[in-house]
């Protein structure tokens, strides 16, 4: 609804809440009027002057549309808007949150050890088994088995491979086991909550992940390439279809179970954040 305020002989801009009204005496601007598909923007005349209302609040259906970030292209797209808004600025560009821990710090500036680099591999191996053990046997899970992005293998022949190099393996440690734990409880007693942490965990890998891995082994692995960043098939094509699959999933989802979903999001980076800091012990 445009705001009519008394018209006045000379230029006069009025505003009101929800609405801008220009009011003009004299010709409306020309970029203003020109600006093409601008649907927030109504003209009207009378015989003084030339009446511009442009609507600041956006129509209910785009509203709706603009409540989810990323909804429009899937639920994937959502979840990895809340993952990329909880990084750092320094461990990715969209990132927004404040750097706290060690493991936030830019990669560059990390001192890993070959000891930590161990202890993160053990533990990430340890909840790998269990993800990969959940997606082989329980039936809620059942479309996520034999996807071609499962790392537990790949961790057990690096493993291998540092023992062959004369280092001790170490025993898994607090972060991993706890957040084993964790996972094996979510996927009996909370699926949406446990596809979350599915989501950020293979997906976190194939990008921050990989990044951290090549950095690492620059810095400690004299840039040995461990298996645990290559997978048998096109890595794009991999994650493209388990994105196609978790879609699915969510498409059976209410909006309530879908923001639950993206509310674990927290405790996925919590939980990742302290077996990644095992990288710099
Ligand atoms: C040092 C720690 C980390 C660094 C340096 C890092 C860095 C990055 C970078 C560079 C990207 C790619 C951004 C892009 O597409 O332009 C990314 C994506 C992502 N990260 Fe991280 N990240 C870190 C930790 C984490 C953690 C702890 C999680 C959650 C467990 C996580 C979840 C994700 C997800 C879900 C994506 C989206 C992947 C995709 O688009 O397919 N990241 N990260």
């Amino acid at each position: 609804m445009a705001y009519l305020a008394p018209i006045s002989p000379s230029l006069s801009i009025f505003k009101n809440p929800q609405l801008t009204s220009f009011h003009f005496a004299f010709s409306p601007p020309k970029p203003l009027l020109a600006r093409p598909g601008n649907q927030n923007l109504r003209m009207s005349t009378n015989k003084t002057s030339v009446v511009i209302a442009a609507t600041t609040a956006p129509a209910a259906s785009e509203k709706q549309k603009k409540r989810y970030p990323g909804e429009s292209k899937g639920f994937v797209e959502e979840m990895r808007f809340v993952a990329m808004k909880l990084h750092t600025k320094e461990q990715a560009k969209e990132g927004e949150k404040e750097t706290k821990s060690p493991e936030e710090r830019p990669v560059a500036k990390w001192e890993p050890t070959v000891d930590g680099y161990l202890r993160f591999l053990v533990d990430s191996k340890f909840v790998y088994d269990t993800l990969e053990e959940l997606q082989a046997t329980s039936p809620t899970y059942a479309e996520f088995k034999n996807t071609g992005l499962e790392r537990s293998e790949k961790l057990a022949i690096d493993l291998e491979w540092f023992k062959e190099q004369g280092y001790e393996i170490p025993e898994p440690t607090a972060p991993g086991k706890t957040y084993s734990q964790y996972l094996k409880d979510l996927a009996e007693k909370d699926p949406q909550a446990f596809i979350c942490h599915f989501y950020n965990i293979y997906f976190a890998h194939s990008a921050g992940g990989r990044m951290i891995g090549r950095k690492v082994a620059e810095r400690i692995l004299e840039g040995r390439e461990l298996e645990f960043y290559k997978w048998d098939g096109e890595l794009s094509q991999l994650l493209q279809n388990v994105r196609e699959k978790l879609n699915k999933v969510a498409q059976e989802w209410t909006r309530e179970e879908k923001n639950h979903c993206l509310e674990e999001t927290d405790k996925s980076f919590k939980y990742s954040g302290e077996i990644l800091r095992l990288i710099l012990s």
